[in-house]
């Protein structure tokens, strides 16, 4: 099994609390991994680090074969992010937002323009691509944000709870989406508290107070824990 990700021991604290304890998993190529968790867990602090954006008090983390912590450069370019606050410019219109996200990532204009057909088509922004940010639903504004994230082609796709509160509808094509980016071999790691869309990953983690308790396919770990569902496999990690 070809790994995109590889996390072996970490550990993160912020002064004496442990918000990260000594977790190790893979995640492998191509697939849609769900980490999952309570709030509070430690999802948010393993991304970061993952991305670069913080750094492990002990442990290793290896994207596409490189040392997180000695090539941060290289793993940001081959990852997509979208944080849970996003920070797409709501007085900037979709297509001026697609525009600066895209000479942020070192694109030509002829690249930006190509990319920019390419992604008004599949995310459908078609007719409103001179639409304000700030006159968009959340759903729009969630899919923009994803659409941005994939200008440079990244192997990597990190969404971290990417459909929160946002209506069933657009979260149903916020996945088709995601189907789509690993259809085409892109790694996704998303987080999400909807149970719907964890039974729609390769693989779950479950996370609580920094600890990995469980991880494997969706089937196997309703198997184990003899439930029907996600949402009830939840509840029994959760509450033992
Ligand atoms: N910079 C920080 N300084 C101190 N504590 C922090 C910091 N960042 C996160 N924490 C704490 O670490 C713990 C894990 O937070 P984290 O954001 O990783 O959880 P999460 O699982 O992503 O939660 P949520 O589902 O609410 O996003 C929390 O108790 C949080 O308050």
């Amino acid at each position: 099994m070809d790994k995109a990700i590889k996390i072996e021991r970490l550990t993160k604290k912020f002064g004496s609390f442990v918000a990260v304890n000594n977790i190790s998993f893979e995640v492998p190529k191509g697939c849609i991994f769900g980490l999952l968790g309570p709030n509070g867990s430690g999802k948010t602090t393993t991304i970061k680090i993952i991305c670069g954006v913080l750094r492990a008090t002990e442990g290793y983390v290896e994207v596409l074969g490189k040392d997180a912590s000695k090539y941060p450069e290289e793993v940001r370019q081959n990852i997509g992010y979208v944080s849970q606050k996003f920070s797409l410019y709501e007085d900037l219109t979709i297509e001026e937002n697609i525009n600066f996200y895209g000479a942020v990532y070192g694109l030509s204009k002829n690249e930006i323009e190509t990319k920019k057909k390419q992604l008004v088509k599949l995310f459908k922004f078609e007719g409103r691509e001179k639409s304000q940010v700030s006159t968009l639903s959340g759903g729009m504004k969630q899919k923009l944000a994803f659409a941005c994230a994939t200008l440079h082609n990244p192997q990597i796709l990190i969404l971290d709870e990417p459909t929160a509160g946002v209506d069933p509808i657009s979260r149903k094509e916020y996945w088709e989406m995601i189907k789509f980016f690993s259809n085409s071999g892109v790694t996704v790691l998303v987080t999400t508290h909807y149970m719907d869309e964890a039974e729609r990953c390769d693989v779950v983690a479950f996370m609580f107070n920094g600890i990995l308790k469980e991880i494997d396919t969706p089937y196997n770990v309703k198997k184990k824990y003899m439930s029907d569902s996600i949402e009830d496999v939840f509840v029994k990690v959760f509450s033992e």
